[in-house]
């Protein structure tokens, strides 16, 4: 589809891990957007219009039509803009391996919020259970990511979903473990990953998307500060 029919509208809010995955698939299929930040501490009215049943960012306004839910709107880009760079394989079972890891991705998220939410002293249980995640991570994207074993071949040019969701996810890993005196990703036990996020973050299109790194703190030490429940 041609850019020229396209009006495209982002809803976000800068440090959510759901809206940098958005970026980030824009700009690798180089689809032009407008950037509209949302106060969620006050929502505007067409966030409100816009996601009535969750409230949340990201949603994305296409022609004026809005989509919810960021996996939802990886897919929806790669059906609308179905020429030049896919995040999703076209083949059936390289699809649904894909998008079985990328769900495992999401659920890692949701062990380091859990990790977040819990007191410093009850560290322990949670962060065995992110541990855990990495390890299957690092030993599924060995096999059917990497069989090569490295990921040498990463680069702007062939980014799909599993970098775009790895970003979203441990883009700023050291901001949070800084926020949080926790270390997530250890490269003695996870080199693949290690080596992975590092090859990612090194590119100039991830770093565009990914918040600074003192912001980031900042913004995670405010929130556990304040109660905030990831
Ligand atoms: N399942 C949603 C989660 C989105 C989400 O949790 N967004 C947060 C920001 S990180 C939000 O908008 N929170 C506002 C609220 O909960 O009121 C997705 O994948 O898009």
């Amino acid at each position: 589809m041609g850019s020229g029919e396209n009006k495209v509208v982002l809803h976000g809010m800068w440090a959510s891990p759901y809206v940098k995955r958005v970026e980030l698939a824009l700009k690798i299929k180089g689809i032009p957007f407008e950037y509209v930040e949302e106060n969620l501490r006050n929502k505007s009215p067409q966030l409100l219009k816009y996601n009535p049943v969750h409230k949340k960012v990201p949603v994305l306004v296409h022609n004026g039509k809005p989509v919810c839910e960021s996996l939802v709107i990886l897919e929806y880009l790669d059906e609308v803009w179905s020429t030049g760079p896919q995040l999703l394989p076209k083949e059936p079972y390289q699809r649904a391996n894909f998008r079985f890891w990328a769900a495992y991705i999401q659920q890692l998220l949701e062990s380091i919020f859990k990790l977040f939410n819990a007191d410093k002293e009850a560290h322990e249980k949670p962060l065995q259970e992110v541990h855990e995640k990495l390890r299957n991570l690092e030993d599924g994207v060995k096999e059917f990511y990497f069989p090569e074993g490295s990921p040498n071949h990463i680069s702007a040019e062939n980014l799909g979903i599993l970098d775009v969701m790895l970003v979203s996810v441990l883009g700023p890993f050291r901001a949070k473990e800084e926020a949080f005196s926790v270390k997530i990703l250890d490269p003695g036990k996870n080199p693949l990953l290690f080596s992975w996020i590092q090859a990612l973050i090194e590119l100039p299109l991830v770093k565009e998307v990914v918040p600074p790194h003192d912001k980031m703190v900042g913004v995670l030490q405010f929130l556990k500060q304040s109660g905030f429940k990831f």
